[in-house]
């Protein structure tokens, strides 16, 4: 049973939203049997939904034999308990559901500690309450099997006292700390090769590992589900005129995602913050794709430093509405439209990642003898080639590259490089 509380917004936001958390709770693998919507000012206290409201799910959850209420928003312990009172099933929030999807999902020793930190951040303030009502409950369904909302360190471990989770947490922050460190010294290795770092991130289902798997050809799971991917990939990939670059895929975005997983993913959302550009995706079939994209912005600002230069990316042309398409077009600075299915507008989009890839500072001229060909490739591969001749002697480059590469074909200069 779904049930909303709808404060702000007009109805077709209120429906987008219990749709989004319909196919969140399916993707945790439960069956949706119905759902109640409450327009108030703001929940209620004590029991989330007001007091008719309440009495009506509990009605409808007893005819239908639901086993779950999720709640579409976070609910305080006491409003999580009042509602579970009232309705005599368990209930669980938004958050929640949330965590149960990333802990199935998680497949790294990281992104399952990162998982399991953030659901012990959610638990830690409601253990008390918890405890409690799965007590007087025992017995009945809360509780009972492994429901949603119960994997990872939920009831089992609900006997541990607060000071051993905490130990725990300082624990999984160490060990995600020093997984972050060896990720950063394969990024500073990158980084000393000079080769750019595209990073795609954007709202879950968008279409990110698609658009991967068409720019790469790397076989990324793709899945109509949300939070199909959790695990960075990176991959190699190469503008039109041959320089290299990352391509980096990310875990999905959602409409208010719970802090706690903020905070845990925060060295993996670096990928992002720490790239030289940003290939936004945005499902241009969804309902509401501007909801998804300032989504994505609020998440982006949430993380430290600069978010990099960044292309929106409008997938899903072959099933969205032209006139929405046009409608982002028309508000965006630099924005492409594509269909990661079909491949179009995949060309275009490679061009205009060529343009804004960050520009190599070193102008050469230089002339490679010709049993020197790893050079000629190299230039190709991590600098932007202006003019190249072959000559007698050799092949003429004159070309932009980064310093390293500049130094080591010092001795083939000709006449005075420019800087
Ligand atoms: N019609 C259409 N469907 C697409 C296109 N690109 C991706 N899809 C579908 O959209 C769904 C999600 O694709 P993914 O590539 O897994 O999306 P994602 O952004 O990586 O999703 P998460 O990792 O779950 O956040 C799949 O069912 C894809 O087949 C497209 O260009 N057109
Ligand atoms: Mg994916």
């Amino acid at each position: 049973m779904l049930a909303a509380v709808w404060t702000t917004g007009t109805a077709t936001d209120a429906e987008n939203s219990i749709r989004e958390l319909a196919a969140l709770a399916e993707t945790a693998g439960s069956q949706i049997l119905d759902g109640v919507m409450q327009r108030r000012t703001s929940p209620d206290p004590g029991t989330y939904l007001g007091q008719g409201k309440a009495e009506e799910l509990r009605v409808i959850v007893e005819a239908t034999g639901a086993d779950t209420v999720v709640c579409d928003g976070e609910l305080s312990p006491s409003q999580r308990r009042g509602l579970e009172d009232k309705v005599k099933v368990k209930v669980i929030d938004r958050t929640a559901l949330i965590l149960d999807i990333f802990a199935q999902h998680a497949k790294s020793k990281e992104g399952k500690a990162q998982v399991e930190l953030a659901q012990y951040e959610y638990l830690l303030p409601r253990l008390r309450g918890w405890g409690e009502s799965m007590s007087r409950q025992a017995g009945g369904q809360v509780g009972a099997g492994n429901g949603m909302g119960s994997r990872g360190p939920g009831e089992t471990k609900i006997e541990l006292d607060r000071r051993r989770i905490r130990t725990k947490m300082a624990k999984l922050r160490r060990e995600i700390a020093a997984m972050k460190t060896s990720r950063v010294t394969m990024r500073d290795s990158r980084r000393r090769n000079a080769v750019p770092a595209v990073a795609i991130a954007g709202y879950t289902n968008a279409g990110k590992s698609s658009l991967l798997n068409r720019l790469t050809g790397a076989g990324v799971l793709v899945e109509n589900a949300l939070f199909a991917t959790l695990d960075p990939t990176i991959r190699r990939a190469m503008a039109p005129d041959g320089r290299e670059f990352t391509l980096a895929d990310t875990v999905g975005f959602v409409r208010s995602l719970p802090t706690q997983l903020v905070e845990a993913f925060r060295s993996t959302l670096e990928e992002v913050s720490d790239s030289d550009l940003l290939l936004h995706v945005v499902d241009g079939s969804h309902p509401d794709p501007e909801g998804q994209i300032s989504a994505v912005r609020a998440v982006l600002a949430e993380l430290k430093g600069d978010v990099p230069k960044e292309i929106v990316v409008i997938n899903k042309i072959d099933a969205a509405d032209p006139e929405v398409i046009n409608r982002i077009v028309l508000r965006e600075p630099r924005v492409i439209a594509v269909s990661a299915r079909s491949g179009e507008g995949i060309d275009k989009l490679l061009d205009l990642i060529q343009e804004e890839l960050p520009r190599p500072d070193v102008e050469i001229d230089v002339l490679v003898p010709y049993d020197r060909g790893d050079l000629v490739s190299k230039i190709h591969e991590r600098g932007e080639v202006l003019t190249s001749e072959h000559v007698e002697q050799g092949t003429r480059i004159n070309a932009r590259v980064n310093a390293g590469l500049a130094h080591l074909l010092a001795s083939y200069r000709v006449g005075t490089p420019v800087a």
